[in-house]
């Protein structure tokens, strides 16, 4: 049966047998009389459909009844239907046009049907009437593009593509679908429209009948898609998350239901909680949160915190158990991503979408649980936005019978500010983003706990099995623990590589390498025969042969040289010298430039040599010994590194200014200057504040400044996954000229990081403004006061200062004389005339410190 026959169950051995050849001959005009059996089919082929009815009727009858050719059969049910078909049909002739005339039908008579629209996937739906499918097809649906002419390829849900004739009179036309949508239904060709069609599939998983398992198609989607998605729980018994966890945010849903559903709420067990209240102090994270959900409901019956708010690390499943807590609930979800919606109107009108309208699609109307997720990437006037829409007050919008009566338009208004009525679970990983600081004091907190490896594995174990993989529990315990138990990277880690291991079973890859680096078991016989005559038949030119013969086969010649490049340090050299090793490395140079010439002169026959490699390894490198074969990863690993690294002197140089950057390229950077650089950006600086720096050091400090701002590096404040700041150097250079296994570099105190970081801030807000100055003397002009002068700014300030102090001791000294009592003006001025006194204050500060002798307070 060809694929045709197959999909419209008719069977045929000689259409199956020459059904090509039968293609080709139509296309080329073959004269089909001449042909033998089927003759009778092609030569009704250019009368009518029904002749090609006959035809295809009697050839079926042939195979079914085994009756001879031309003898009638009793019609089918569906005939009727098919016969309407082809009464249209006689009209309609959509049989490629075989004389020119043809090509121009007479004005005025309605348009041919275009075989290019035919709606293949609709025959499936007639299972009654194989035979008119069969035939028809068989004349326009092609099964290789046809020789001459255009055509268009069409590719039903299954896959299966054929090829249909463009006819001349539509092609180069624009079609106008309208119009091949009536010629459709003109020639009825679906004999149940497209419409109705969809509607009996749409009544028939209504009633179940289709669900006995997935189709083809879903199958086929089912296995290309992410393991993530195909094993996302869909009910709360398979969440992974803590039971606790699971019920608090239950619970705190359904304190909603009185407002949301109508549903009177239980009376609160508060025998329970009585322990608290023996001793307030001390109360656990767990019952302060029993009692959030135990208090009483506000006066719109809405619990106190209005909103929840999950917090943990990324793919524990935060987001799975908002969404499958609130549809058990009996919420329709509605989630916002808060990073992607940035703008602030967007934002609101998101959240008053979700908050006040009600769900229209299915057979329930259910009320909306909006879900907010990755709310720390939210601006901070978003927050505010969320934070205003959780505390209005206005109860316009409780009840909307409530606003009827006068002033429409002003209650119109007001009702767009009604209260707030349905949950929020907002959703984030870090709590402590500072926008997040005000939501934090009105949201019910649930702090997302790590996933229990034990939970987790087990449930790995469920999807590899489910894979058909068998891992052992081991294996699924140390992915837990290098993922942190994020269940996204284990299940993904888990796909990809069932992915690779797939691959390698398949190539055979790990037998090959194992074939290159070790020698074939000779038989004892051969042994007894002499080691010459051994080497020979085992070795040789036969070891030769059969690795050449194993890697050509492969054809896998990049993947084989990294496993041979990752592996052949490792196997046993006997050879003190490393002389093999040499060599090895050789070949693997020469494969290179090999390989190298051959892409770059699209020369592929120098192919042929590739597999040498293998052989040479072979015989370099084979030892009896099973070897221990891993799979190749330093290349992959060595090209992100590599971009890595590009990418980051890139972005040095990036804004390195002209005068640098004509002096310095990516290699010397990276090769001479990068980590001399780093020393030099790392001066020993005393961990006091700069204002007491000496002058040297001050010079030290605006040098070191200077060279920084010139070579495009800063240090940005971050935050370690443990919690703690660090000032990290950008761009990421640093990594560029870290060699593994060297000591590791200097590293300046946090708190002179901190110094650098903000003195370089000011620096470049006072070269910006310079360079501002200068392009604009007329601002200067307005200016008085500007930093022409050579004194440097933070002297500047200091005059500033005094100068102020001057001032405000003058207003005192006025206001004094009034009431006649002033210590200051009565003690004079202070040694060596100044005018600012230092006072002691009782205790102890380290925050400044500085060495003050005696005789200068003398
Ligand atoms: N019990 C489970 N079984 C299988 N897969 C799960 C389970 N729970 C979650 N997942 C899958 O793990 C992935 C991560 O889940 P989810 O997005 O809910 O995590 P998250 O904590 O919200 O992560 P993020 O903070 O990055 O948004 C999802 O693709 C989800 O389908």
């Amino acid at each position: 049966m060809d694929e045709y026959d197959e999909m419209f169950l008719t069977e045929d051995d000689y259409d199956q047998q020459f059904a090509d050849e039968l293609e080709v001959l139509a296309e080329m005009d073959f004269d089909p009389v001449a042909a033998t059996k089927q003759s009778g089919f092609r030569k009704q082929k250019n009368t009518s459909f029904q002749g090609n009815n006959t035809a295809g009727d009697q050839h079926l009858r042939s195979q079914s009844q085994a009756a001879p050719a031309g003898t009638p059969k009793a019609k089918r049910p569906r005939q009727d239907v098919a016969k309407k078909l082809f009464e249209v049909s006689q009209n309609d002739d959509i049989t490629p046009p075989s004389s020119p005339e043809e090509f121009h039908p007479p004005p005025g008579t309605r348009p041919k049907l275009v075989p290019a629209v035919l709606d293949i996937s609709g025959f499936e739906g007639i299972l009654e009437s194989p035979e008119r499918v069969t035939t028809a097809t068989q004349c326009h649906a092609l099964k290789r593009p046809p020789p001459v002419g255009g055509y268009v390829s069409v590719t039903d849900h299954r896959g299966n593509r054929v090829y249909l004739r463009e006819t001349d009179d539509l092609r180069g036309k624009a079609v106008d679908p309208s119009a091949l949508r009536s010629s459709h239904d003109a020639l009825g060709l679906l004999v149940v429209p497209i419409e109705v069609l969809r509607e009996q599939v749409a009544e028939r998983v209504k009633f179940g009948e289709l669900e006995d398992g997935p189709g083809d198609e879903e199958e086929e989607g089912m296995s290309s898609r992410l393991w993530v998605d195909q094993f996302s729980p869909c009910q709360y018994t398979e969440l992974l998350s803590d039971d606790f966890t699971n019920r608090c945010l239950l619970k705190w849903l359904k304190l909603w239901d009185q407002v949301v559903f109508g549903r009177e709420r239980k009376p609160p067990n508060r025998t329970q909680g009585n322990f608290n209240q023996a001793n307030p102090k001390f109360k656990t994270k767990s019952q302060i949160t029993e009692e959030i959900l135990e208090a009483d409901l506000d006066q719109y019956k809405r619990p106190k915190y209005k909103v929840a708010l999950l917090s943990g690390p990324p793919g524990l499943g935060k987001t799975t158990l908002a969404h499958i807590i609130a549809r058990h609930a009996g919420y329709n979800v509605v989630e916002i991503n808060a990073s992607d919606d940035r703008s602030a109107e967007l934002f609101q009108k998101r959240i008053d979408t979700a908050t006040q309208m009600k769900s229209v699609l299915g057979a329930n109307e259910k009320p909306n649980c909006l879900i907010i997720d990755e709310i720390d990437g939210a601006p901070a006037a978003a927050i505010n936005i969320l934070l205003a829409t959780l505390n209005r007050k206005d109860g316009q919008g409780v009840d909307s019978g409530a606003d009827s009566g006068a002033e429409p338009l002003k209650k119109k208004k007001k009702k767009k500010e009604s209260v707030l009525l349905r949950p929020i679970i907002c959703i984030c990983n870090d709590l402590y983003v500072p926008a997040l600081r005000p939501l934090r004091q009105q949201a019910f907190l649930l702090n997302f706990p790590q996933t229990q490896p034990a939970r987790l594995s087990q449930r790995l174990a469920e999807i590899s099995r489910a894979q058909g993989m068998k891992v052992d529990t081991g294996t699924l315990m140390a992915l837990c623990e290098k993922t942190d138990n994020d269940i996204r990277s284990c299940i993904n880690t888990l796909q990809v590589s069932i992915g690779s291991w797939t691959f390698c079973q398949n190539k055979g890859l790990f037998n090959l390498w194992q074939e290159i680096f070790q020698l074939p078991r000779i038989k004892r016989k051969r042994v007894g025969e002499g080691l010459e005559e051994g080497l020979k038949e085992g070795g040789g030119a036969q070891r030769l042969q059969h690795i050449l013969h194993l890697a050509s086969s492969s054809g896998e010649y990049d993947k084989l040289t990294q496993g041979l490049y990752d592996n052949f340090l490792l196997m046993r050299v006997k050879d003190p010298s490393l002389g093999g090793v040499c060599d090895a490395l050789d070949w693997l140079g020469f494969s290179d430039r090999l390989n190298q010439t051959m892409l770059q002169g699209q020369n592929f026959s120098l192919m042929r040599y590739m597999p040498f490699l293998p052989v040479a390894f072979h015989f370099l490198f084979a030892h009896m010994h099973v070897p221990r074969i891993n799979y190749p990863s330093s290349q992959y690993e060595a090209l992100t590194k590599t971009a890595a690294s590009r990418n980051s002197l890139a972005a040095m140089l990036s804004d390195v200014p002209a005068c640098i950057r004509t002096r310095i390229s990516e290699i010397s950077l990276s090769l001479d200057i990068l980590s001399l650089l780093l020393d030099i950006i790392c001066p020993k600086l005393r961990p006091v504040n700069p204002q007491l720096f000496s002058s040297r050091e001050k010079q030290q400090l605006s040098d070191l400044i200077d060279t920084m701002i010139s070579y495009n590096l800063s240090y940005r404040q971050d935050r370690t996954p443990e919690g703690q700041y660090v000032y990290v150097l950008e761009p990421r250079v640093e990594a560029v000229v870290c060699f593994p296994g060297l000591p590791p570099r200097r590293q300046l105190t946090y708190q002179a990081k901190q110094t650098i970081s903000r003195e370089m801030e000011l620096e470049r807000l006072r070269r910006a403004e310079t360079l501002l100055l200068l392009r604009n003397p007329q601002e200067q002009e307005n200016r008085p006061k500007v930093v022409t002068s050579s004194v440097r700014n933070h002297q500047q300030r200091l005059e500033n200062i005094l100068r102020n102090t001057v001032v405000e001791i003058r207003v005192n000294i006025y206001t004094y004389t009034n009431i006649d009592v002033c210590v200051e003006v009565a003690m004079g001025t202070a040694v060596g005339n100044s005018e600012v006194w230092f006072r002691f204050n009782e205790g102890v500060s380290n925050a400044v410190r500085r060495n003050v002798y005696i005789r200068e307070l003398l």
